[in-house]
């Protein structure tokens, strides 16, 4: 296939995505070194319907093959927050401090810590070809965080199997196991 525009603003993700392709030698090139234009609004009510919204918006815009991820953490003791929302848990999107300050505050006194990562992956060609894939995976959060590696919410969603967070892990460990990892792993595939 041809480059892959890695359609995402956020450079956790075209870290994570550019050492994998790496491995992969697929050639990818993040959407901001191919065209200016304004993000895309994220109206969906699921992670894929946001994915496909993102893909396809790009997909238009720069006539190329895009790849758009969205994802986030869901918790179960609180019903699934912050879900979609997880970027814009706290108000202002991004913001990863405030957005774990929110959720350790939310979780205050309870004692079940689930969480669960999604992402949803959509992979969407200008001639309107569209390849999608999701994964998961499932930790505890914490109070306290731990860990400099990774982004978002790693610092505080401990994974049992490693007994660390996930900002502890390195890029290829964290790969192995992320939400993101499967996701993509997924997607390769179906291609
Ligand atoms: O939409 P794009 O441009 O891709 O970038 P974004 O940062 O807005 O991405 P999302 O809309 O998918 O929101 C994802 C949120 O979930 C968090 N998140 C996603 N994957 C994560 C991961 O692997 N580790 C930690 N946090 C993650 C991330 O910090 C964001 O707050
Ligand atoms: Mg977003």
């Amino acid at each position: 296939m041809e480059q892959i525009v890695l359609a995402t603003g956020n450079k956790g993700k075209i870290r994570e995505f550019s050492e994998a392709f790496s491995h992969l030698s697929i050639d990818c090139v993040p959407v901001k070194e191919v065209i200016s234009i304004e993000e895309p609004e994220e109206t969906g009510t699921t992670f894929m319907e946001n994915a496909l919204l993102k893909a396809r918006y790009y997909a238009k815009a720069t006539n190329r093959p895009c790849l758009a991820d969205d994802s986030g953490i869901t918790v179960d003791a609180l019903n699934g927050a912050p879900g979609v929302y997880s970027a814009r848990y706290a108000g202002h999107h991004g913001d990863d401090q405030a957005n774990n300050e929110k959720l350790i505050r939310e979780l205050q006194g309870k004692s079940d810590r689930t969480g669960h990562y999604v992402c949803a992956l959509a992979l969407v060609h200008p001639d309107g070809r569209e390849v999608t894939a999701e994964g998961y995976c499932d930790g505890l959060v914490q109070d306290e965080p731990k860990g400099d590696n990774g982004f978002g919410y790693d610092p505080y969603f401990y994974v049992p199997e490693f007994e660390k967070t996930m900002a502890e892990l390195s890029i290829e460990e964290k790969e192995t196991i992320s939400h993101r990892g499967r996701a993509l792993r997924e997607l390769i595939n179906k291609l």
